[in-house]
């Protein structure tokens, strides 16, 4: 609810334009346009820019074979003809090519980049924004590094010195840009300056306790930030649901970054075993199997690492945990593109090359930089299907050899 003292309105950029870049923005700004005493009705959508030909399948095929900046075929023609082909975005969505010019005065920023990008982008955004900007990340996947494993949040958080929540769920983006039914978790764990409200009750404020990454310690996160001008609405849980929520969107707030976050990550280290098995031919048995195993190494690294501020019931109840799965397994990108590796016997990668054009798994980065992290902790022997996923990937075992791999070792 805004406050009668709120004189000014956040504005929103998108930062990401891929297929779920996309649909973010194009969600959003039918939000912004519905709340106009809270946002600025114009959306930025921040698009790494490239040259594209628009194909003569599509609706937009003028007769021209030039490339043209997909950033301006964007503006003109209302759809990101790329990364989510036949969908009509709101004109409040306006692509920007500029980074810096595209976040200039917003008060929210909502990452969407494959995580690979995160650390480079947020780099060129340092400095740049405004100090009391907040931040939603709905990017899936972690960030390891010597120091230890990071959560995007955090990264984000880190790099740009703001409050950065985070957003994920089943959330395939096709659908809900066609406004098919879903939901999703969003964690916001506010500075208490910015909500000037209560936490909900039901939802005990959550410290984002890192245990590996000591640099991130609860508390030290709301001293160090700069706080929202009251003359904006605050950013309470109510009016970051009024950002995201649609009719064919439904949202749940929660305080346990570390859950949603991980969800999102590890699910697609599932995903890739559960394309294993099914590009062998096995069945929804064996499907079934790996999900089981996955979810419980999901949970169990988000306690070993996380510790309480990763919630079982976030990975149980949540649209973010087990549903994510679920949805992963049987039609995202990760499950197809494993899938058809197998029946292929091509390489992932190359299946990534050929079939997703330009759009990026975040599996197989995300299995190598969680052995990666348990190889530094000793813990591979602790999580069996994320280790035969990293080994599958890196060919030192095969799909076939799953079921031995994650049997439980007496
Ligand atoms: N697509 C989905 O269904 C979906 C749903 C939920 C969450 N997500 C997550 O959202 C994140 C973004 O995925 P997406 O589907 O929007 O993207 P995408 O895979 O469709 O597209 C890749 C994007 O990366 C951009 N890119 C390429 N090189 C870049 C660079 N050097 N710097 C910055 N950007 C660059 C491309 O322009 C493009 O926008 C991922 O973490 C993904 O897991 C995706
Ligand atoms: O298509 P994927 O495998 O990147 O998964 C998409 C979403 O994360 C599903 O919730």
């Amino acid at each position: 609810m805004a406050t009668l003292s709120a004189q000014r309105k956040h504005k929103v950029t998108i930062v990401g334009s891929g297929n779920w870049g996309t649909t973010m923005a194009k969600l959003v700004a039918e939000n912004t346009k519905d709340n106009p005493s809270l946002f600025e009705e114009k959306v930025q959508m921040w698009v790494f820019e490239e040259e594209y030909t628009i194909p003569k399948n599509s609706r937009h095929y003028s007769g021209s074979d030039q490339p043209e900046k997909l950033s301006q075929l964007i503006n003109s023609v209302h759809e990101n003809v790329k990364y989510l082909p036949n969908i009509t975005l709101p004109p409040n969505v306006i692509a920007n090519p500029d980074l810096p010019d595209a976040c200039k005065d917003s008060t929210m920023l909502v990452f969407v980049l494959p995580h690979q990008f995160i650390a480079r982008t947020c780099s060129q955004l340092s400095g740049k924004i405004l100090p009391y900007a907040r931040a939603i990340c709905c990017t899936k996947g972690v960030d390891v590094s010597e120091k230890g494993i990071q959560l995007m949040s955090e990264a984000i958080g880190k790099g740009l010195n703001i409050y950065c929540g985070a957003l994920s769920g089943a959330n395939i983006a096709s659908e809900i840009a066609k406004e098919l039914y879903s939901e999703t978790t969003v964690a916001y764990d506010p500075p208490p300056m910015d909500s000037r409200h209560p936490t909900p009750s039901g939802s005990p404020s959550s410290s984002q306790v890192n245990l590996i990454n000591p640099e991130i310690e609860p508390g030290k996160r709301s001293a160090n930030l700069t706080p929202l001008p009251s003359e904006y609405p605050p950013l309470s849980h109510e009016n970051i649901r009024k950002l995201f929520h649609r009719p064919y969107f439904h949202v749940h707030l929660v305080n346990d970054v570390a859950g949603v976050s991980l969800g999102g990550a590890l699910k697609n280290i599932i995903a890739l075993a559960a394309g294993f098995v099914d590009g062998l031919g096995w069945g929804d048995n064996a499907k079934a199997a790996v999900m089981r195993v996955g979810i419980l190494e999901m949970v169990k690294f988000g306690k070993m690492f996380f510790g309480e501020s990763s919630r079982t019931s976030t990975f149980t109840e949540e649209s973010c945990g087990v549903a994510d799965v679920i949805t992963s397994c049987s039609g995202g990108r990760n499950f197809r593109c494993a899938k058809m590796a197998v029946e292929r016997k091509e390489s992932i990668g190359a299946i990534e090359e050929k079939e997703l054009n330009g759009q990026k798994l975040q599996g197989t980065s995300t299995a190598i930089e969680v052995n990666q992290f348990l190889k530094s902790q000793g813990k591979e022997a602790d999580f069996p299907l994320f280790t035969a996923v990293f080994n599958i990937l890196e060919g030192k075992a095969k799909p076939q050899d799953i079921p031995e791999l994650i049997e439980p070792k007496h």
